[in-house]
């Protein structure tokens, strides 16, 4: 696994092609695949659920599959996913009743677990959690559609982030996911990340393998 980890987002993949799209995605440098679950409660869209998980793993797709649960409730979602091939499970901790309970399934069922933050929300749930998280993932956009712009303020909050990360001595992802591209992938780097969701700055383009490449250049200025 490289340092850097750069996951896109099938959410602006071509749906039709989907397994050929994450075949593609792959082959051009992707680390990881980063899957979006909404549910049109939780977040104002609909998406895809643990059978187009279980379909990319009969496939053949063997990269780790990154669900991003935007559902509400989440419990019966992390069951479904960790039986459909996930291997790691995130969720928002306004979206669960019982956010150690949440956690707790989703490791018993050999999944790395993690939270995710909206731009508004406070990172005060990790507080008596650190122990059970393996990724923090900070929203850069509200949740539910692709293509919108970085909130600039998400660099200070990653900065406060990585800094209850750095002092909770556990080995802890921090993924960004809104409005990354490679224009500005080094900065959201410098502030602390070192996982990043990208979408529309992959999928929109025709060369997905420009764009990574373009993208690990930038980072290899920051370290
Ligand atoms: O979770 C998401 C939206 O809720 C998407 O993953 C995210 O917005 C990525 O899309 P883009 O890179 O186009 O901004």
């Amino acid at each position: 696994m490289n340092d850097f980890i750069i996951a896109p987002s099938i959410l602006s993949a071509d749906f039709a092609r989907l397994g050929e799209e994450v075949d593609n995605v792959l082959a051009a440098g992707a680390d990881i695949i980063h899957f979006d679950v909404m549910d049109n409660h939780y977040v104002p869209n609909l998406t895809i659920g643990p059978m187009v998980c279980k379909a990319l793993r009969k496939h053949g797709v063997t990269a780790d599959i990154d669900v991003h649960l935007m559902v509400k409730p989440v419990d019966r979602m992390i069951g479904d996913f960790i039986e459909a091939g996930a291997s790691i499970i995130t969720f928002h901790p306004e979206a669960s009743e019982h956010l150690d309970r949440s956690l707790q399934m989703i490791r018993d069922g050999g999944c790395k677990a993690g939270l995710v933050f909206n731009p508004a929300t406070s990172l005060e749930h990790l507080k008596y959690v650190m122990d059970k998280i393996d990724m923090v993932l900070l929203m850069s956009v509200n949740p539910g559609f692709g293509g919108q712009s970085f909130i600039p303020g998400t660099l200070d909050k990653l900065r406060e982030a990585r800094a209850l990360i750095e002092a909770s001595g556990y080995d802890i992802r921090l993924e960004v996911d809104g409005g990354v591209s490679e224009k500005n992938i080094a900065d959201i780097a410098r502030a602390g990340a070192d996982t990043f969701v990208a979408g529309s700055a992959i999928f929109g383009k025709a060369d997905y393998k420009a764009v990574i490449d373009a993208m690990r250049k930038a980072l290899a200025s920051v370290r």
